[in-house]
Protein backbone atom coordinates (compact mmCIF):
# COMPACT_ATOMS: atom_id res chain seq x y z
CA UNK A 1 0.00 0.00 0.00
CA UNK A 2 1.17 3.71 -0.83
CA UNK A 3 3.85 3.12 -2.93
CA UNK A 4 2.36 4.49 -5.79
CA UNK A 5 3.62 8.17 -5.63
CA UNK A 6 1.17 10.90 -5.22
CA UNK A 7 -1.31 11.81 -8.36
CA UNK A 8 0.05 14.23 -10.78
CA UNK A 9 -2.05 16.02 -12.74
CA UNK A 10 0.70 16.11 -16.00
CA UNK A 11 -0.71 12.74 -17.10
CA UNK A 12 1.72 12.94 -20.02
CA UNK A 13 4.56 12.36 -18.05
CA UNK A 14 3.09 9.42 -16.61
CA UNK A 15 2.35 7.34 -20.07
CA UNK A 16 5.27 8.67 -22.15
CA UNK A 17 8.33 9.54 -19.42
CA UNK A 18 8.75 12.86 -20.52
CA UNK A 19 7.87 15.68 -19.69
CA UNK A 20 6.78 17.71 -22.73
CA UNK A 21 3.25 17.63 -23.42
CA UNK A 22 1.86 15.85 -26.37
CA UNK A 23 -1.02 16.23 -28.37
CA UNK A 24 -3.37 13.39 -28.27
CA UNK A 25 -6.13 13.12 -25.67
CA UNK A 26 -5.28 12.23 -22.12
CA UNK A 27 -8.40 10.97 -21.48
CA UNK A 28 -7.78 8.13 -24.18
CA UNK A 29 -4.49 7.63 -23.10
CA UNK A 30 -5.59 6.63 -19.45
CA UNK A 31 -8.18 4.36 -19.95
CA UNK A 32 -5.77 2.72 -22.68
CA UNK A 33 -4.15 1.29 -20.03
CA UNK A 34 -6.93 -0.15 -18.67
CA UNK A 35 -7.63 -3.01 -20.90
CA UNK A 36 -11.20 -3.09 -21.48
CA UNK A 37 -12.84 -6.41 -22.29
CA UNK A 38 -16.06 -7.36 -23.91
CA UNK A 39 -17.72 -10.29 -22.59
CA UNK A 40 -20.51 -10.58 -25.49
CA UNK A 41 -18.61 -14.07 -26.69
CA UNK A 42 -20.01 -15.26 -23.17
CA UNK A 43 -23.90 -14.39 -24.43
CA UNK A 44 -23.87 -15.08 -27.98
CA UNK A 45 -25.30 -18.94 -28.25
CA UNK A 46 -23.17 -19.42 -31.64
CA UNK A 47 -19.80 -21.40 -30.95
CA UNK A 48 -17.51 -18.79 -30.21
CA UNK A 49 -14.66 -21.06 -28.61
CA UNK A 50 -12.01 -18.51 -30.00
CA UNK A 51 -13.40 -15.36 -29.08
CA UNK A 52 -14.04 -16.76 -25.35
CA UNK A 53 -10.76 -17.91 -25.32
CA UNK A 54 -8.96 -14.55 -25.90
CA UNK A 55 -10.73 -13.07 -23.65
CA UNK A 56 -9.44 -15.37 -20.81
CA UNK A 57 -5.88 -14.58 -22.01
CA UNK A 58 -6.67 -11.05 -21.83
CA UNK A 59 -8.09 -11.24 -18.45
CA UNK A 60 -5.43 -13.95 -17.35
CA UNK A 61 -3.06 -11.19 -18.60
CA UNK A 62 -4.70 -8.07 -16.64
CA UNK A 63 -5.21 -10.01 -13.34
CA UNK A 64 -1.68 -11.31 -13.33
CA UNK A 65 -0.10 -8.14 -14.06
CA UNK A 66 -2.25 -5.94 -11.50
CA UNK A 67 -5.71 -7.17 -10.84
CA UNK A 68 -7.56 -4.35 -12.97
CA UNK A 69 -9.31 -4.44 -15.96
CA UNK A 70 -13.17 -3.34 -17.32
CA UNK A 71 -15.89 -5.41 -19.17
CA UNK A 72 -18.82 -4.02 -21.55
CA UNK A 73 -21.48 -5.97 -23.22
CA UNK A 74 -21.18 -7.24 -18.93
CA UNK A 75 -25.19 -8.49 -19.14
CA UNK A 76 -26.04 -5.09 -16.75
CA UNK A 77 -28.47 -3.61 -18.63
CA UNK A 78 -27.15 -0.13 -19.23
CA UNK A 79 -30.35 1.86 -19.26
CA UNK A 80 -31.08 0.25 -15.22
CA UNK A 81 -27.33 1.05 -14.50
CA UNK A 82 -27.86 4.76 -15.18
CA UNK A 83 -31.02 5.03 -13.76
CA UNK A 84 -30.25 3.47 -10.36
CA UNK A 85 -27.12 6.05 -10.43
CA UNK A 86 -30.23 8.46 -11.15
CA UNK A 87 -32.28 7.72 -8.25
CA UNK A 88 -29.07 7.25 -5.92
CA UNK A 89 -28.11 10.81 -6.63
CA UNK A 90 -31.59 11.84 -5.47
CA UNK A 91 -31.58 9.77 -2.51
CA UNK A 92 -28.33 11.94 -1.32
CA UNK A 93 -29.34 15.13 -1.95
CA UNK A 94 -32.08 14.48 0.90
CA UNK A 95 -32.05 16.20 4.14
CA UNK A 96 -29.76 13.93 6.97
CA UNK A 97 -32.89 13.56 8.68
CA UNK A 98 -34.44 11.62 5.59
CA UNK A 99 -31.42 9.14 4.83
CA UNK A 100 -31.19 8.78 9.02
CA UNK A 101 -34.64 6.85 8.75
CA UNK A 102 -32.58 4.01 7.06
CA UNK A 103 -29.99 4.18 9.64
CA UNK A 104 -28.42 0.35 10.04
CA UNK A 105 -29.78 -2.79 11.59
CA UNK A 106 -27.29 -4.36 14.33
CA UNK A 107 -26.85 -8.02 13.42
CA UNK A 108 -26.08 -8.10 10.23
CA UNK A 109 -22.10 -8.89 9.47
CA UNK A 110 -21.98 -5.36 8.50
CA UNK A 111 -23.86 -2.65 9.11
CA UNK A 112 -26.65 -2.71 6.08
CA UNK A 113 -28.46 0.41 5.61
CA UNK A 114 -27.38 4.39 5.25
CA UNK A 115 -23.80 5.57 6.90
CA UNK A 116 -21.81 8.63 6.69
CA UNK A 117 -18.16 8.40 7.38
CA UNK A 118 -17.33 9.34 11.25
CA UNK A 119 -15.59 12.85 10.98
CA UNK A 120 -12.22 11.25 12.10
CA UNK A 121 -12.14 9.14 9.04
CA UNK A 122 -10.02 10.39 6.13
CA UNK A 123 -12.63 9.10 3.84
CA UNK A 124 -15.48 11.83 2.99
CA UNK A 125 -18.30 9.65 1.89
CA UNK A 126 -21.48 8.56 2.93
CA UNK A 127 -23.07 5.56 1.50
CA UNK A 128 -25.99 3.03 1.20
CA UNK A 129 -24.95 -0.82 1.87
CA UNK A 130 -26.95 -3.52 0.89
CA UNK A 131 -26.55 -7.89 1.36
CA UNK A 132 -28.53 -9.99 -1.09
CA UNK A 133 -32.34 -9.10 -0.64
CA UNK A 134 -33.34 -12.58 0.24
CA UNK A 135 -31.24 -12.17 3.77
CA UNK A 136 -33.90 -9.61 5.32
CA UNK A 137 -30.83 -7.66 6.18
CA UNK A 138 -31.61 -4.42 3.88
CA UNK A 139 -33.13 -1.42 4.78
CA UNK A 140 -33.35 0.54 1.65
CA UNK A 141 -35.40 3.93 1.29
CA UNK A 142 -38.80 3.83 0.22
CA UNK A 143 -38.08 7.48 -1.28
CA UNK A 144 -37.37 7.89 -4.25
CA UNK A 145 -40.13 5.25 -4.67
CA UNK A 146 -38.24 3.23 -7.42
CA UNK A 147 -34.89 2.79 -5.49
CA UNK A 148 -35.28 0.03 -3.50
CA UNK A 149 -36.52 -2.10 -6.82
CA UNK A 150 -33.57 -0.29 -9.04
CA UNK A 151 -31.24 -1.03 -6.26
CA UNK A 152 -32.19 -5.21 -5.94
CA UNK A 153 -32.62 -5.63 -9.81
CA UNK A 154 -28.79 -4.03 -10.16
CA UNK A 155 -27.79 -6.42 -7.24
CA UNK A 156 -28.86 -9.69 -9.05
CA UNK A 157 -27.18 -8.30 -12.33
CA UNK A 158 -23.96 -7.46 -10.85
CA UNK A 159 -24.23 -11.25 -8.64
CA UNK A 160 -24.39 -13.00 -12.08
CA UNK A 161 -21.79 -10.61 -13.73
CA UNK A 162 -19.62 -12.35 -10.65
CA UNK A 163 -20.30 -15.49 -11.49
CA UNK A 164 -19.33 -15.34 -14.86
CA UNK A 165 -16.11 -13.09 -14.23
CA UNK A 166 -15.24 -15.85 -11.48
CA UNK A 167 -15.88 -18.38 -14.23
CA UNK A 168 -13.57 -16.93 -17.00
CA UNK A 169 -11.04 -16.38 -14.00
CA UNK A 170 -11.10 -20.20 -12.82
CA UNK A 171 -10.72 -21.29 -16.94
CA UNK A 172 -7.67 -18.44 -16.95
CA UNK A 173 -5.89 -19.85 -14.12
CA UNK A 174 -6.02 -23.47 -15.18
CA UNK A 175 -8.52 -24.58 -12.40
CA UNK A 176 -10.72 -27.82 -12.88
CA UNK A 177 -13.91 -26.59 -14.73
CA UNK A 178 -16.32 -25.05 -12.24
CA UNK A 179 -13.47 -25.07 -9.05
CA UNK A 180 -14.42 -21.70 -7.60
CA UNK A 181 -18.05 -21.56 -8.11
CA UNK A 182 -17.87 -24.78 -6.35
CA UNK A 183 -15.76 -23.34 -3.00
CA UNK A 184 -17.73 -20.17 -3.18
CA UNK A 185 -21.16 -21.48 -3.44
CA UNK A 186 -22.30 -19.09 -1.00
CA UNK A 187 -23.75 -15.72 -1.91
CA UNK A 188 -24.79 -14.17 1.70
CA UNK A 189 -22.01 -12.55 2.17
CA UNK A 190 -22.04 -10.09 -1.13
CA UNK A 191 -23.22 -6.58 -0.74
CA UNK A 192 -23.25 -3.99 -2.78
CA UNK A 193 -22.57 -0.12 -1.59
CA UNK A 194 -24.27 3.11 -3.35
CA UNK A 195 -21.72 5.49 -2.53
CA UNK A 196 -21.63 9.58 -2.03
CA UNK A 197 -18.36 11.40 -1.92
CA UNK A 198 -18.34 15.08 -0.96
CA UNK A 199 -17.09 17.56 -3.37
CA UNK A 200 -13.20 18.14 -2.59
CA UNK A 201 -12.09 21.50 -0.37
CA UNK A 202 -9.26 23.17 -0.91
CA UNK A 203 -7.19 21.70 1.17
CA UNK A 204 -8.03 17.97 0.63
CA UNK A 205 -9.43 15.74 -1.58
CA UNK A 206 -9.01 12.44 -0.43
CA UNK A 207 -12.33 10.16 -1.01
CA UNK A 208 -10.94 6.43 0.09
CA UNK A 209 -7.54 6.69 0.78
CA UNK A 210 -5.12 3.55 -1.04
CA UNK A 211 -6.24 0.57 -0.24
CA UNK A 212 -6.97 -3.52 -1.71
CA UNK A 213 -10.13 -5.04 -1.21
CA UNK A 214 -10.05 -8.09 0.77
CA UNK A 215 -12.31 -10.18 -1.39
CA UNK A 216 -11.99 -11.92 -4.94
CA UNK A 217 -13.76 -9.82 -7.51
CA UNK A 218 -15.00 -5.80 -6.68
CA UNK A 219 -16.95 -4.51 -9.81
CA UNK A 220 -17.37 -0.23 -9.71
CA UNK A 221 -19.43 1.62 -11.80
CA UNK A 222 -18.63 5.73 -11.01
CA UNK A 223 -21.00 8.95 -12.65
CA UNK A 224 -18.97 11.13 -14.48
CA UNK A 225 -17.30 12.54 -11.72
CA UNK A 226 -14.79 10.48 -12.36
CA UNK A 227 -12.03 10.16 -9.44
CA UNK A 228 -11.06 6.28 -9.35
CA UNK A 229 -7.70 5.99 -9.37
CA UNK A 230 -5.50 2.71 -9.95
CA UNK A 231 -1.73 1.75 -9.27
CA UNK A 232 0.16 0.05 -12.09
CA UNK A 233 3.81 -0.20 -11.86
CA UNK A 234 3.90 2.58 -9.60
CA UNK A 235 1.95 5.20 -11.04
CA UNK A 236 -1.92 6.47 -10.34
CA UNK A 237 -3.81 5.97 -13.57
CA UNK A 238 -7.41 7.53 -13.55
CA UNK A 239 -9.83 5.46 -14.91
CA UNK A 240 -12.15 7.53 -16.86
CA UNK A 241 -16.12 6.82 -16.58
CA UNK A 242 -17.66 5.69 -19.72
CA UNK A 243 -21.35 5.13 -19.87
CA UNK A 244 -21.44 0.73 -20.01
CA UNK A 245 -18.20 0.37 -18.45
CA UNK A 246 -17.92 -1.65 -15.55
CA UNK A 247 -14.61 -1.20 -13.69
CA UNK A 248 -13.61 -5.04 -12.08
CA UNK A 249 -10.68 -5.36 -9.28
CA UNK A 250 -9.68 -8.00 -7.77
CA UNK A 251 -9.02 -8.66 -3.73
CA UNK A 252 -6.75 -10.05 -1.56
CA UNK A 253 -8.36 -13.61 -1.00
CA UNK A 254 -8.04 -14.02 -5.17
CA UNK A 255 -4.50 -13.21 -4.64
CA UNK A 256 -3.94 -15.69 -1.56
CA UNK A 257 -5.48 -18.83 -3.46
CA UNK A 258 -3.85 -18.25 -6.57
CA UNK A 259 -0.35 -17.40 -4.17
CA UNK A 260 0.23 -14.19 -6.13
CA UNK A 261 -0.36 -15.17 -9.70
CA UNK A 262 -3.43 -13.15 -9.85
CA UNK A 263 -3.05 -9.29 -7.85
CA UNK A 264 -4.97 -8.24 -6.18
CA UNK A 265 -5.39 -3.87 -7.11
CA UNK A 266 -4.36 -1.21 -5.35
CA UNK A 267 -6.37 1.63 -5.71
CA UNK A 268 -7.94 5.13 -4.02
CA UNK A 269 -10.87 7.66 -4.78
CA UNK A 270 -9.87 11.27 -5.31
CA UNK A 271 -12.97 14.00 -4.67
CA UNK A 272 -12.99 16.01 -7.82
CA UNK A 273 -13.74 19.87 -6.78
CA UNK A 274 -16.90 21.33 -7.09
CA UNK A 275 -18.65 18.83 -7.66
CA UNK A 276 -20.34 15.95 -5.54
CA UNK A 277 -18.97 12.16 -6.94
CA UNK A 278 -21.21 9.07 -7.26
CA UNK A 279 -20.68 5.28 -7.52
CA UNK A 280 -21.40 1.67 -7.05
CA UNK A 281 -19.46 -1.04 -5.72
CA UNK A 282 -20.31 -4.18 -5.73
CA UNK A 283 -18.43 -6.85 -3.53
CA UNK A 284 -18.62 -10.20 -4.58
CA UNK A 285 -17.19 -11.94 -1.35
CA UNK A 286 -16.74 -15.48 0.11
CA UNK A 287 -18.44 -16.60 2.87
CA UNK A 288 -17.24 -15.66 6.00
CA UNK A 289 -16.63 -19.36 7.57
CA UNK A 290 -14.69 -20.42 4.72
CA UNK A 291 -10.87 -21.25 4.72
CA UNK A 292 -8.68 -18.92 2.16
CA UNK A 293 -5.36 -20.33 1.49
CA UNK A 294 -2.63 -20.88 -1.44
CA UNK A 295 -4.10 -23.52 -3.42
CA UNK A 296 -1.91 -26.77 -3.94
CA UNK A 297 -2.65 -25.92 -7.69
CA UNK A 298 0.21 -23.01 -7.22
CA UNK A 299 1.86 -24.31 -4.68
CA UNK A 300 2.81 -28.59 -4.28
CA UNK A 301 1.96 -29.14 -7.79
CA UNK A 302 4.33 -26.80 -9.10
CA UNK A 303 6.99 -26.74 -6.72
CA UNK A 304 6.51 -23.48 -5.10
CA UNK A 305 6.34 -23.02 -1.78
CA UNK A 306 3.22 -20.84 -0.25
CA UNK A 307 3.43 -17.17 -0.01
CA UNK A 308 0.49 -16.91 3.11
CA UNK A 309 -0.85 -18.94 5.50
CA UNK A 310 -4.43 -19.59 5.63
CA UNK A 311 -7.37 -18.09 7.44
CA UNK A 312 -10.98 -17.92 7.80
CA UNK A 313 -12.00 -15.31 5.38
CA UNK A 314 -14.48 -14.29 8.40
CA UNK A 315 -11.49 -13.24 10.21
CA UNK A 316 -9.66 -11.16 8.24
CA UNK A 317 -12.55 -9.29 7.73
CA UNK A 318 -12.86 -8.88 11.22
CA UNK A 319 -9.52 -7.78 11.10
CA UNK A 320 -9.69 -5.19 8.40
CA UNK A 321 -12.95 -4.00 9.97
CA UNK A 322 -10.87 -2.82 13.31
CA UNK A 323 -8.90 -0.74 10.50
CA UNK A 324 -12.18 1.11 10.68
CA UNK A 325 -13.42 1.15 14.20
CA UNK A 326 -9.63 1.48 15.64
CA UNK A 327 -7.48 3.40 13.09
CA UNK A 328 -4.06 3.14 14.24
CA UNK A 329 -1.95 5.96 14.55
CA UNK A 330 -0.08 5.68 11.46
CA UNK A 331 -2.11 4.70 8.07
CA UNK A 332 1.01 2.06 7.99
CA UNK A 333 -0.19 0.09 10.70
CA UNK A 334 -3.40 -0.81 9.47
CA UNK A 335 -4.12 -4.84 8.72
CA UNK A 336 -3.94 -5.86 5.01
CA UNK A 337 -2.81 -9.13 3.50
CA UNK A 338 0.68 -9.07 4.66
CA UNK A 339 -0.49 -9.81 8.37
CA UNK A 340 -0.85 -13.46 6.35
CA UNK A 341 2.67 -13.42 4.63
CA UNK A 342 4.96 -15.81 5.36
CA UNK A 343 8.43 -14.27 5.40
CA UNK A 344 10.88 -15.91 2.97
CA UNK A 345 14.11 -14.62 5.04
O1 LIG B 1 -16.22 4.47 -5.17
C1 LIG B 1 -15.35 3.92 -5.84
O2 LIG B 1 -15.12 4.25 -7.01
C2 LIG B 1 -14.50 2.81 -5.28
C3 LIG B 1 -14.87 2.36 -3.89
C4 LIG B 1 -13.87 1.41 -3.31
O3 LIG B 1 -12.76 1.26 -3.74
C5 LIG B 1 -14.25 0.62 -2.12
O4 LIG B 1 -15.34 0.87 -1.56
O5 LIG B 1 -13.49 -0.30 -1.75
FE1 LIG C 1 -11.93 -0.64 -3.01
Amino acid sequence: MGFCPEATTDWFQIYNGESKKQKSSPIVMANLAIPTIDLSPFFNNEDAENSKKRVKEIIRQACSEYGFFQIVNHGVPLDLLSRAMELSKAFFRFSDEEKLECNPNAGAPLLAGYSKQPEISPDKNEYILMFPPETGFNILPSNPPDFREAMEELFSYFTKAGQLVESIMNDSLGLPENFLKEYNNDRSWDFMVAMHYFPATESENNGITPHEDGNTVTFVVQDEAGGLEVCKNGEWIPVIPELGKIVVNLGDSIQVMTNKKFKSATHRVVRPKGRSRHSFAFFYNIQGDKWVEPLPQFTKEIGETAKYRGFFYKDYQALRMRNKTHPSARPEDAINITHYEISTS
